[in-house]
């Protein structure tokens, strides 16, 4: 058997994912021997400005795609939502695995739920999407910036910067921190991002021994409803650093259905543009086209295009 080499960020949540490959790997394949290569990316190095405002796609993934090409690595283990919607040539999402939790969360050393919080209240996040959505709902509350990973990010909540912020669930769950969340934040009131809270393996186009031995992780459900979202982002021309919401789940009526709901917000909450429809598990990515096609009609562009000028 031979040895795979899974290149990954050295944050704790994306070693926690790759460990979980490597896991998930063994329990397919009992004599294979994985091991994990990590790497320190540029959206880990520069922490202190919001990622919309360093501009371009991908910056959590390309050092570990170049260390692929360069055959130092095999696999590599990305949060699908840091994933841009193209690779570069000779590399290629293998699998999508089983989905966490797909939504954000309200955390706070004071409140209980976004809606207590009182007027004139800071509130930590440096999404767009997670910020237009929120001044949506309480236009009297103020964002402010916040990176780093998780655990840094839940220091800056503890001294006191921010009377509360907003996490992915999956993330927090996936460390054991499932006690700092006061609340989960529904799809209806903060749209989660295409991908969130699922895990991908990225790997080389022509590494046919590495994609079979990858194949058992696919899930395919969850594969259909990331791949509709990522449609709909991308026919956006939208990447995580976008106000975007892109969510599919299977349709409460007919199982061979996926419903897909999509979001365009202005940063400042002003107008949020909505948009759902149902549509082929089979077909899941003609379904985001349809979506961010929608959107359009309603303004979306515009919307999108004034954001690259800033
Ligand atoms: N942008 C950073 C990032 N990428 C993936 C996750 C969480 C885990 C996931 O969505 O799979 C996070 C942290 C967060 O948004 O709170």
């Amino acid at each position: 058997m031979p040895t795979i080499r899974i290149a990954t960020r050295r944050s704790p949540l994306a070693l926690w994912q790759a460990e979980f490959v490597r896991a998930e790997l063994l329990r397919h394949h009992p004599d294979l021997t994985v091991e994990l290569v990590p790497f320190v990316t540029k959206g880990d190095k520069i922490l202190d400005t919001p990622l919309a405002k360093i501009g371009g796609k991908g910056l959590f993934v390309k050092e570990l795609e170049v260390a692929m090409l360069e055959g130092e690595a095999d696999i590599a283990v990305h949060s699908m939502k840091d994933v841009p919607a193209e690779f570069p040539e000779g590399l290629k999402l293998a699998v999508i695995c089983d989905r966490e939790n797909p939504t954000d969360a309200f955390v706070s050393n004071i409140y209980n739920r976004i809606d207590e919080v009182p007027s004139g209240a800071i509130i930590g996040t440096s999404s767009l999407r997670r910020q237009c959505q929120i001044k949506a709902l309480r236009p009297d509350i103020e964002i402010k910036t916040l990176r780093g990973n998780v655990g840094t990010r839940l220091q800056k909540l503890d001294d006191g910067d921010y009377d509360a912020i907003i996490l992915a669930t999956a993330g927090l769950t996936r460390l054991d921190l499932n006690y700092r969340i006061k609340s989960e934040i529904a799809p209806e009131i903060l749209l989660p991002a295409a991908g969130q809270g699922a895990v991908g393996i990225e790997c080389r186009s022509d590494d046919e021994a590495t994609l079979n031995l990858l194949a058992p992780l696919n899930h395919k459900l969850t594969a259909a409803r990331v791949r509709a979202e990522r449609a709909l982002s991308h026919a956006l021309e939208g990447g995580c650093q976008v106000p975007i919401g892109a969510f599919a789940e299977l349709s409460p009526d007919n199982q061979s259905e996926l419903r897909l709901r999509g979001l365009v917000g202005e940063v400042d909450g002003s107008r949020l543009l909505r948009f759902e429809h149902f549509g082929s598990l089979l077909e899941p990515e003609k379904l985001g086209i349809v979506v961010a096609e929608a959107l359009k009609e309603q303004g979306a562009t515009a919307i999108i295009q004034a954001l690259q000028d800033i």
